[in-house]
C-alpha cells in the first residue's frame, strides 16, 4: 500500500534530504509546498451522530463502482482497525441517499425517495439531484442527514490506516501522515523543524517525537524563543560562569546543559534574537557551545527541534541555521485541510470538559454543523477553546451566539476576564496588524494582570499569538521590561511578597516567566 511503502522508503530519504511530508504522505524537499489532497479515494467520515462517540468512524466509496448507497443499514462506519456499524438511527432513510462519483471527479447526490432531509454545507437540498464540484469535496462538504447525523464528504489520500499515537488525535490522511512523520523522525537524530499555523499542535508534535524516541525517559526542555530578552538570551541557553556579566553572582547552568542528553524544543525560532542564531548554528553543526564567560566549550548532546508559524526563507533569519533545522521537515496541516477530523476533535473536546465539570453537556446538532463548515483560524487551538465556552454557556444555560465566539476580538479587560478565553482570531496579516493596533494599553494590562503576568494566558486571553504579544509589550510604556528593574526594587518585591512571583510580577509590572528567569540569573532565587 502506499503508506507502508513511504514509510519503509522515507527514513534513508530524510538522512539525506531536507524532508518535508506532505499531508499526502509523500516527501518533497521544498518547505514551502502547500498540502494538497489527490482525489485518489473518495471518503465519508462521521462528524456527528446521536452516539458522539461515533465521531471519527469513516468509510471509503468503493474505487471500482463509485458508487456508494448510504441508508439506514448500510454501509458499514468504522475506526481503522475496529468492527463497523451502520448510522442504525430512525432519522436516516431506509431507502437509500446515492452517492457518485463522476469522471470529473465531481460528485453527484441524488436524494432518497423519502422524507428525509439532507442539507449540504448548511443548504437544505430541493432538487433530487445536486452535483458537488472536486473542489467543494476538496475543502471537505458537511452532510446533514435527518436533522441528527452530520458526514463529511472528503478525498483521501490512503485508505483509513490504524496508528495512534497519544495526544495526536485524527482520523484524516493528514493525521495519520504526520503521526507516521512523528514516528519516523523520531528514530533519528536528525534536527527537526515543525512548520504550522498557530494552533496546529507543534508543541503537541515536538513532545510526541521526544516520547516515541529513544531519549523518551531523559529531559524534554522547552523554550520560547521569542520569550528570550537579546541581552539574556545566550546566558539562558547557554548558561554562564560567575561574574560573566553585572549581577551574575553565581554560576548557572543553561538550557542547552538542563536538556543534557534528551530533546531541547525550539519555540518560535523564527523570534531568535539575531546575535543568537549564529551560536545556535554552531551546537548543530558539532554540538559546541560556550557558557558565557567560560574558558572552555561545553559539549552538548541534545537532540533540537524547533517550531515556526513564520516564512523563515521570506524573512530576515539565518538561512545557514535554517538549512541545518531542515534535517527533517513535518509540516502540521490547518485544521480546514482536514474538516474531517474536526468531529472527532469536538467530541474529544466536549468529553474532556464535561470529565472535568462532572456534568454532561450535549451540544445541539445545528452547533455543530456550524462549527464543522468553519475555518478554524486559530486551528485546533481555537476549536478546543471555543467548545470549552459553548459548553459553559449551555451549561448555564444561555444561547451561544456562535458568531460572537468566533468573531475576531479587540477585548475589554471585563471580557478578558471571562473563566474561557476567547478563540484566537483570524490571522492575515493585515486583519492581525489591525486587531493589534485596536488593544488600547489599558486592555493588555488588565490581560496580564489577570492572567497572572503569564504571557501566553494572556496572549490567548486577547486571541492574539505569543509573539504578537512579546511586540506590543516591548513598546508598551506601562509594562516593563524586567532587566531595566534596579535590583534594589527586585529585592523588596521579594520580601514584601514572600518570592510570590505572581504578585511580585504584579507589582513590578513585568512578565512572571522573564522575572523569574532573571532572578535566577541574578541570584535571587533557587
Ligand atoms: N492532534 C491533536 N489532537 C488533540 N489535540 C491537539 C492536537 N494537536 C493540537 N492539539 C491541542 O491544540 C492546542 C494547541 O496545540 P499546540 O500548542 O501544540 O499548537 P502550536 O502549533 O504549538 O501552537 P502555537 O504555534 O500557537 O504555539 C493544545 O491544546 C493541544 O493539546
Amino acid at each position: 500500500m502506499a503508506l507502508s511503502l513511504a514509510v519503509k522508503s522515507a527514513p534513508h530519504l530524510c538522512r539525506s534530504l531536507p524532508a518535508v511530508m506532505n499531508a499526502d504522505d509523500t516527501l518533497t524537499s521544498s518547505v514551502s509546498m502547500p498540502a494538497v489532497r489527490p482525489p485518489s479515494l473518495l471518503g465519508l467520515t462521521l462528524l456527528w451522530h446521536p452516539d458522539p462517540s461515533r465521531a471519527g468512524q469513516q468509510c471509503v466509496v468503493p474505487s471500482a463502482s463509485g458508487l456508494l448507497a448510504l441508508q439506514r443499514h448500510e454501509p458499514l462506519f468504522q475506526s481503522a482497525g475496529q468492527a463497523g456499524a451502520a448510522l442504525e438511527h430512525r432519522c436516516i432513510a431506509r431507502a437509500p441517499l446515492l452517492i457518485a462519483r463522476r469522471a470529473d471527479d465531481s460528485v453527484q447526490l441524488t436524494l432518497p425517495d423519502s422524507a428525509m432531509s439532507v442539507a449540504v454545507d448548511g443548504n437544505r437540498l430541493t432538487e433530487r439531484e445536486t452535483v458537488l464540484t472536486r473542489e467543494q469535496i476538496g475543502r471537505g462538504a458537511v452532510l446533514e442527514l435527518g436533522g441528527h447525523v452530520l458526514l463529511c464528504l472528503h478525498w483521501m489520500g490512503t485508505p483509513p490506516v490504524h496508528n495512534p499515537l497519544p495526544g495526536v488525535l485524527g482520523v484524516s490522511t493528514a493525521a495519520a501522515a504526520l503521526r507516521t512523520q512523528i514516528r519516523q523522525v523520531a528514530q533519528t537524530e536528525l534536527p527537526a523543524l515543525l512548520l504550522g499555523e498557530t494552533g496546529t499542535g507543534k508543541d503537541v508534535a515536538a513532545r510526541a517525537i521526544h516520547a516515541a524516541s529513544r531519549r523518551g525517559g531523559r529531559p524534554f526542555v522547552a523554550v520560547n524563543m521569542a520569550a528570550l530578552t537579546e541581552s539574556l538570551a545566550a546566558a539562558d541557553l547557554f548558561g554562564a560562569v560567575k561574574g560573566a556579566y553585572t549581577g551574575a553572582q553565581h554560576a548557572r547552568a543553561g538550557l542547552f546543559s538542563e536538556a543534557s542528553d534528551g530533546t531541547l524544543f525550539l519555540d518560535e525560532i523564527g523570534d531568535t534574537p539575531a546575535v543568537i542564531q549564529p551560536m545556535l548554528l554552531r551546537v548543530l553543526e558539532n554540538g559546541e557551545y560556550r557558557p558565557l564567560g567560560a574558558r572552555q566549550n561545553a559539549h552538548s548532546a541534545a537532540r533540537l527541534i524547533a517550531a515556526t508559524d513564520q516564512d523563515l526563507g521570506a524573512r530576515a533569519f539565518n538561512q545557514a541555521l535554517l538549512r541545518r533545522m531542515e534535517g527533517y521537515v513535518i509540516r502540521l496541516p490547518a485544521l480546514r485541510e482536514r474538516r474531517e477530523d474536526i468531529g472527532l476533535l469536538l467530541y474529544f473536546f466536549l468529553r474532556q470538559w464535561n470529565e472535568q465539570n462532572g456534568l454532561d453537556v450535549q451540544l445541539p446538532v445545528a452547533l455543530v454543523s456550524a462549527l464543522c463548515r468553519e475555518d478554524w483560524p486559530g486551528n485546533i487551538r481555537q476549536l478546543g477553546q471555543v467548545v470549552r465556552r459553548l459548553a459553559l454557556m449551555l451549561a448555564a444555560g444561555e444561547t451561544p451566539q456562535l458568531a460572537a465566539l468566533l468573531a475576531p476580538v479587540a477585548r475589554s479587560a471585563v471580557a478578558a476576564s471571562a473563566p474561557v478565553p476567547p478563540p484566537v482570531p483570524a490571522a492575515t496579516p493585515k486583519s492581525a496588524r489591525a486587531k493589534l493596533n485596536a488593544f488600547s494599553e489599558q486592555t493588555i494590562v488588565d490581560a496580564m494582570e489577570s492572567t497572572g503576568w503569564q504571557i501566553q494566558s494572556a496572549a490567548r486571553t486577547l486571541g492574539i499569538s505569543r509573539p504578537s504579544l512579546y511586540k506590543l509589550l516591548e513598546t508598551h510604556p506601562q509594562i516593563r521590561r524586567v532587566e531595566t528593574i534596579p535590583i534594589e526594587e527586585l529585592r523588596q518585591a521579594l520580601q514584601q511578597h514572600a518570592t510570590d512571583l505572581v504578585k511580585c510580577a504584579s507589582m513590578l509590572r513585568t512578565p512572571g516567566e522573564a522575572l523569574r528567569r532573571h532572578l535566577r540569573v541574578i541570584g535571587l532565587l533557587a
